[in-house]
């Protein structure tokens, strides 16, 4: 029998899992990864390099049913692994968690409390803990937070330009992919040496989309906000918006609180412009004119944003792609480099095209790299660590 971290990463519609070794280093390849996803709607799932398959038996139509499946079929498949520990990805940390935690029926409580902030992921994160403790309540878990990495910011990085009472209350700028953002930071010495403690914008461009200005491997600004609506243009939430519009949808077309939600959480976005797809993959495959707008509109609100971060930075001397789309589409950072031209990026088209790592030119003052994330080594590093595996 293998002793073994378990890690669950709940995102909107999917769940990314891994089992780590919870013996010898925490570094070592997971022993098997794997997802659910498309949960809700015809959920598939696959274990390791197994071929994909559906969920069954109806287990794949709410997260919280999935999660309890998933234990179960884990304990089932792998049962001559001992799960000895959980890690969990918790998106909303407020503003009483800045690092890693053991979940005890008062931490669980106080996260609950956040889901509003966090509706599309706070309670699939929770449903994950549950499972769990369902399943093996002997075992410890870990919740581990998309914000934290952000905690360590300046206060005017962190601060909307409302009354203070309100921030004094936590209405702040937390920002979010931090697990991810911290795992690109601890592996950029491996790809730059020791400039990797230089001026660093990275982006994550997957289904939620933001970018991290880092330096001395530490977050200093990023895009995301108050909740993970804010800033990039995403597959269905529209990013940084007027507040303004806001009012006018509500005060003079009559929606409520809840559609205006709806229509900027899962309706806008690359889903939004385009009319057609949520999905990068089909953008770049129609020939509609409206999905061209949607990849276009993408890219260039990217690239501002790269001009914006590198402000908070006084400058920049690398730009790293990382998250589905910022991993897989060569085109969308062909574009993004472009508009990143005069800040010094001269991009390497054959290599970028080939995959990278290294996107740039010889000779380009600013370097561009595109770097494979991997938020569950991230969760399992920092479980181990908090419980002194
Ligand atoms: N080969 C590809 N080309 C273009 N976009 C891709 C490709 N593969 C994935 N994507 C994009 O990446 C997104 C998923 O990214 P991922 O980082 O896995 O997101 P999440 O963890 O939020 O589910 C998809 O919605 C799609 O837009
Ligand atoms: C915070 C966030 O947007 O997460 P995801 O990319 O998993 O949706
Ligand atoms: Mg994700």
């Amino acid at each position: 029998m293998s002793d073994a971290v378990l890690v669950l990463n709940a995102g909107s519609s999917s769940i990314k899992f891994a089992l780590f070794s919870a013996e010898g280093p925490a570094d070592t390849q997971a022993l098997v990864s794997g997802l659910v996803e498309r949960i809700g709607a015809g959920a598939m799932y696959r274990f390791g390099h197994d071929p994909v398959a559906p969920v069954p038996g109806g287990h794949g139509d709410s997260h919280a049913n999935a999660m309890h499946w998933l234990v179960a079929a884990l304990m089932q498949r792998f049962d001559g692994i001992d799960i000895v520990a959980g890690g969990h990805r918790v998106v909303h940390g407020g503003a009483d968690f800045a690092a890693p935690v053991i979940v005890t029926p008062q931490v669980h409580a106080k996260l609950a409390a956040l889901a509003p902030l966090a509706p599309a992921h706070q309670p699939h994160n929770l449903a994950g803990v549950d499972a769990l403790a369902a399943a093996l309540p002997e075992v410890p878990q870990v919740a581990c937070f998309d914000t934290a990495f952000h905690r360590s910011q300046p206060r005017l990085a962190q601060l909307f330009a409302i009354p203070r009472a309100l921030t004094e209350g936590g209405v702040l700028r937390y920002g979010f992919h931090g697990l991810s953002y911290e795992y690109i930071a601890s592996v950029l010495p491996h790809y730059m040496g020791a400039r990797a403690q230089g001026r660093i914008i990275a982006a994550h461009l997957g289904h939620g989309a933001s970018m991290c200005a880092f330096e001395n491997g530490a977050s200093v600004a990023t895009s995301m906000g108050f909740t993970a609506l804010d800033g990039l243009m995403m597959g269905r939430r529209c990013g940084e918006i007027d507040p303004g519009v806001l009012l006018h949808l509500m005060r003079d077309r009559g929606m409520s609180v809840a559609e205006v939600d709806d229509l900027l959480s899962n309706r806008s976005g690359l889903l939004g412009v385009s009319g057609l797809s949520h999905d990068m993959r089909d953008l770049l495959a129609s020939p509609a004119p409206e999905a061209e707008e949607a990849v276009a509109l993408f890219c260039y609100r990217a690239a501002r944003m790269v001009g914006s971060l590198a402000a908070a930075l006084g400058g920049i001397d690398a730009l790293v792609f990382t998250a589905g789309i910022g991993e897989h589409a060569p085109r969308v950072r062909a574009r993004i480099m472009e508009g990143c031209r005069w800040l010094g990026l001269e991009p390497d088209t054959t290599a970028n095209l080939a995959g990278g790592p290294l996107l740039s030119a010889d000779g380009s003052v600013v370097a561009a790299y595109t770097i494979p994330t991997d938020e569950e080594r991230m969760i399992a590093r920092h479980t181990t660590a908090t419980l002194g595996l």
